[in-house]
């Protein structure tokens, strides 16, 4: 370790325990000596890179102040457990700083004040317990750390509700009882019993016996006033909307007569307003690309089919073309926009083009993709289809994509390799779902990469736009018709792609021409036995286990294999990817042990 991170662990002690501890001289904790190399009681190290990742402390009557700063320091420190000693105060700010934490063990102690804000910045957490201890004010907010399987906050005095974004399917242990804790329990899908919520008086709803009778009421209550006031907004909203659009439709009538003819004929087909593109009229602006034509004008009015899911009830071409949108991006097969609705929904609509499917095709494919339900699919939300129009809606997602957080300057943050491999394990596992169900109907993803997987509010990764392309090989030569596809090809080609969205992942470098100058330059460095020079240096310098990227890096190789046949499926992929991710958790806890 570095002499700064020695000084800093000393502070950290010498803090923690007034003087008591090292108990004795052969404990080590010195400035003079190495935690690696000396063998510090309580400290453990990452061999390769002799940096302290572990301090368990458990049960040495540490009686004085936590410095999370001293601590933090330590910039490999991956496991704190420190059950069952004396300490008092608060748990400072400066936790949020020791971003590679894994684990975080403090039950038994005598901390006291709020669980600090900044803790939902360890987005590497996996345990976090607290159990016993003085903490109050609200539970922490820990929707950002979606990895957490364990939280345990018991014989506190947290007050407030459960926070609704915690993510009940990952966790394996909960348990909150003996707290002040009042409100609804959020759905815990049945996993967790009346032992994690017991002891909160003014706690409510399964699986506790008492029921929330009075909330119920007041909901109903709620939304009948919420009826209310929002059909006076959709009222006073149709008279300005109906003026705004009959003025915008006059205008626009009054600027196609007066026109060139080119112009007024760009509008009549998909076909026609590209040779205007081309032309140099500028069909770029936001809302001209999904904005009703003159030959369609018929269909201002006309409703979306609205899918399964009813955020978007009732939605009308004209919502669209009144609520401020921003263009999301341009890519090779369409434009997406960003459209904030009335009623405050904000939406992505995805205008796709140069597709030539009929529009029975077309909806029922969409509606067959529909029925396919996966937490880490994004299912459209409604469609429109004309012949001038193919537009989806989806809903709006707020944490941009897994390209933009790899090769974009996202809050300046990198993604971590424990984050790359549940992102790959994730995605894996929700494709070989999809994969499975629409396997009869021949529906593939057909355009997967790193900018349709996006992130949603709880920070997980999901797949966007499956099924709105008719996948191309890039390895076989182009399959756009669908009746002369080799039943399995169009899987197989998302298996390729997926094994280049692991190289994207591993190697950090920009996906060009197909993937096939990425695949040459690994199978290149792999042939010259340089593996480890493939990785991303930012992955390489966190310390990243090189075995397992090694081994992520041969299940890509075998998806990009030249051959689509024998290119795994992706249930066999997603098997691979899991028993990685789960020996990367092994690890942890095995040598935390
Ligand atoms: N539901 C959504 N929420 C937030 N951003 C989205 C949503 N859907 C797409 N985007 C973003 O909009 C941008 C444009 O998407 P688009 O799908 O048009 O481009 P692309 O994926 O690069 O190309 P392609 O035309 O091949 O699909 C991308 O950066 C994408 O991440």
């Amino acid at each position: 370790e570095s002499e700064d991170v020695r000084t800093s662990l000393i502070q950290f002690i010498t803090n923690l325990s007034n003087g008591t501890f090292p108990p004795s001289p052969s404990s080590g904790w010195n400035s003079t000596s190495d935690p690696c190399t000396a063998n510090w009681t309580g400290v453990e190290c990452d061999k390769p890179n002799s940096q302290v990742k572990k301090i368990i402390l458990d049960g040495f009557n540490l009686t004085g102040n936590f410095d999370s700063a001293s601590l933090c320091s330590a910039p490999a420190l991956a496991v704190l457990s420190l059950n069952g000693n004396l300490i008092a105060g608060s748990l400072p700010d400066q936790i949020g700083d020791c971003r590679r934490l894994t684990h975080l063990y403090l039950n038994g102690n005598r901390f006291s004040g709020p669980v600090p804000s900044t803790v939902s910045r360890l987005n590497n957490l996996k345990r976090f317990e607290i159990s016993n201890n003085g903490f109050s004010g609200q539970l922490p907010d820990l929707t950002r750390v979606s990895g957490l399987i364990a939280f345990v906050a018991d014989g506190n005095q947290f007050t407030g509700g459960i926070p609704l974004g915690f993510d009940f399917t990952n966790l394996e242990r909960f348990n909150v009882s003996n707290n002040i804790l009042s409100g609804p329990i959020p759905d815990v899908d049945g996993k967790f019993g009346i032992t994690s919520f017991s002891g909160n008086a003014d706690l409510c709803g399964p699986p506790l016996p008492n029921s929330c009778p009075s909330s119920s009421k007041r909901d109903k209550n709620r939304t009948r006033d919420q009826i209310l006031i929002f059909s006076g907004y959709i009222l006073l909203g149709l008279v300005v909307v109906s003026f705004i659009v009959a003025k915008t439709i006059r205008k626009k009538n009054q600027k196609e007569t007066s026109g060139s003819a080119s112009t007024s004929k760009s509008t009549s087909s998909e076909g026609k307003s590209k040779a205007t593109t081309t032309a140099g009229n500028s069909r770029s602006e936001m809302r001209s690309e999904y904005s009703i034509t003159s030959a369609d004008s018929g269909a201002a009015a006309a409703s979306f089919e609205v899918l399964s899911n009813p955020l978007v009830k009732g939605l009308k071409f004209n919502d669209l073309l009144k609520a401020p949108a921003e263009l999301l991006g341009k890519g090779k097969h369409g434009s997406v926009y960003k459209v904030v609705l009335d009623n405050g929904a904000a939406i992505a609509v995805k205008r796709t083009k140069d597709w030539g499917i009929s529009c029975e095709d077309f909806s029922r494919r969409i509606k067959r993709i529909d029925k396919v339900k996966h937490p880490r699919v994004l299912n459209p939300l409604a469609f429109y289809c004309s012949d001038q129009e193919k537009l989806l809606v989806y809903e709006y997602q707020p944490n941009a994509s897994l390209f933009m957080l790899l090769h974009g300057a996202h809050s300046g943050q990198v993604l971590d390799w424990g984050s790359r491999l549940v992102i790959a394990s994730c995605v894996a596992e929700a494709l070989a779902f999809v994969h499975r169900e629409l396997q009869e109907d021949g529906i593939a993803h057909g355009n997967l990469k790193s900018t349709n997987i996006l992130f949603n509010k709880e920070l997980e990764p999901c797949i966007s736009e499956y099924g709105l392309m008719v996948a191309e090989d890039p390895d076989q030569g182009t399959t756009k018709s669908g009746s002369q596809q080799k039943p399995y090809s169009s899987f197989k080609v998302d298996v390729y792609w997926f094994g280049v969205l692991l190289l994207e992942m591993l190697t950090g470098k920009l996906v060009q021409n197909n993937g096939h100058d990425l695949a040459k330059w690994v199978h290149s460095v792999v042939r010259e036995e340089w593996t480890v020079e493939v990785f991303d240096r930012a992955l390489t310098s966190e310390g990243a286990n090189e075995e397992r990227m090694v081994n992520l890096l041969q299940v890509a190789l075998k998806c990009i294999t030249p051959a689509a046949n024998e290119r795994p499926n992706m249930g066999q992929i997603a098997g691979l990817v899991h028993a990685i991710r789960e020996e990367e958790d092994r690890s942890i806890i095995v040598s935390e042990g």
